[in-house]
């Protein structure tokens, strides 16, 4: 099969769809891997790299949409990238189309096959392709919050762990999976307070014993939610119903009776976010103020840390790229559930039902397209 890499376009990303070592295992598999030049300088990978695993360089991404079977990538495409696929092709990349009617309607109108990582399954109701990015995520979210709780960046001005005589900073992560799991590891190790909510109790037991007491934690209700965010430093925003749009936990009421200068991270933003006040921002312009409360909102905070984030990526997608490279996507998903899970979009029809019925559009069973 021809498999594509272009350059992701997105606001400083700098991710690469295939590492190095995931283009070398599709070219032993027998396949032709090509990547756009410069694809992986934000990584500090050459050319080069790629061309001593036996890839292909394309001079654009360009050539990259235009000669490809299957097009590996990072992010959602871009309006622009979304014009250049055509019926036939397979995309396999993060989609989270819920919340974006815009990409859901190209995509439906190009044709393309869309597999996204973000709905693929995995034993035990796991989401294997979400989660490497989520705990790089979860993990920075606790960074990018400390750094929002400066005074210079608009914060109230509180450090994490405080120091002996005052008091640490108040941590609430609303979500206990992998994001908030995560998020709570760093903000309990830069010796905050934090508080994890979560609506599963089989999941606060877990964390209970994970964490071995040293996080609260509590079960989420619509009360429990207001109490411990209007007392809260920080607010981690780290729920997901897969595939859907983000449930407004935090209402812009609740964000009236915050503190002056606390800060929320809402890590859900790229499933529409779990504030109502929340809006995707950046990473060349990551926050914005509501009443006081500083919002950081970036959809791609992964980003941020590409190295980390590329291979980590790569571990879990090649699995699942190498079978629907050996195989092609129909017989991969025929002798993969988990992987049929991730179909979102096949031919101008919608085969995820919780993207379908968050834009009203007709649904299509994948399982009949596999037959
Ligand atoms: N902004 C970014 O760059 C990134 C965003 N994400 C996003 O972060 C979000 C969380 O992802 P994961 O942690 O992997 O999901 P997960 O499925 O591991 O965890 C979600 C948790 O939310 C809980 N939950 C659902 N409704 C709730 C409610 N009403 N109150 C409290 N908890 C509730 C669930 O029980 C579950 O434990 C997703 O939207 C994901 O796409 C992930 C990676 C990067
Ligand atoms: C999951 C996601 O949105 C990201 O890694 O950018
Ligand atoms: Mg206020």
């Amino acid at each position: 099969m021809k498999i594509g890499v272009p350059k992701e376009i997105k606001n400083h990303e700098y991710r690469v769809g295939l590492s190095p070592a995931s283009a070398k295992e599709l070219i032993a598999n027998g396949h032709e891997v090509t990547i756009a030049t410069g694809a992986a300088a934000g990584i500090g990978l050459t050319d080069d790299v790629y061309r001593s695993m036996g890839a292909k360089i394309a001079d654009s991404n360009e050539a990259i949409f235009a000669e490809s079977e299957m097009i590996i990538k990072v992010k959602e495409p871009q309006p622009q990238e979304c014009k250049q696929l055509s019926r036939g092709q397979l995309l396999f990349t993060y989609l989270h189309l819920a919340p974006d009617p815009e990409q859901t309607k190209l995509l439906l109108e190009s044709g393309v096959t869309a597999v996204a990582y973000e709905t693929v399954t995995g034993p035990g109701n796991t989401l294997p392709l979400l989660a490497p990015m989520s705990e790089v995520a979860g993990r920075l979210a606790a960074q990018a919050g400390a750094h929002c709780l400066e005074r210079a960046q608009g914060g109230c001005g509180v450090l994490m762990g405080g120091v002996p005589g005052t008091e640490p900073a108040k941590v609430l992560v609303i979500g206990g999976g992998v994001v908030g799991q995560n998020a709570a590891y760093i903000a309990r190790g830069m010796g905050a307070n934090v508080t994890i909510l979560d609506r599963s109790i089989s999941k606060l037991r877990e964390l209970d014993i994970e964490f071995q007491g040293k996080a609260n934690c509590v079960y989420s209700t619509t009360e429990s939610i207001e109490r411990y965010a209007i007392e809260s430093d920080l607010v981690i925003g780290a729920v997901l119903i897969p595939g859907a749009n983000a449930p407004k936990l935090i209402t812009r009421e609740i964000i009236g009776k915050m503190k002056p200068g606390s800060v929320v991270v809402d890590v859900a933003i790229d499933q529409g976010g779990c504030l109502e006040t929340s809006k995707p921002t950046t990473h060349q312009d990551p926050t914005f103020v509501v009443d006081g409360v500083v919002h950081y909102c970036v959809a791609n905070m992964p980003g941020a840390v590409p190295q980390t984030s590329t291979y980590a990526l790569n571990n879990a997608t090649l699995p699942f790229s190498l079978a629907m490279a050996n195989h092609g996507w129909k017989a991969a998903m025929q002798q993969n559930k988990d992987l049929l899970n991730g179909l979102n979009v096949h031919d101008g029809k919608l085969t995820y039902k919780a993207v379908a019925d968050a834009q009203g559009l007709e649904y299509t069973d994948p399982a009949s397209l596999i037959l």
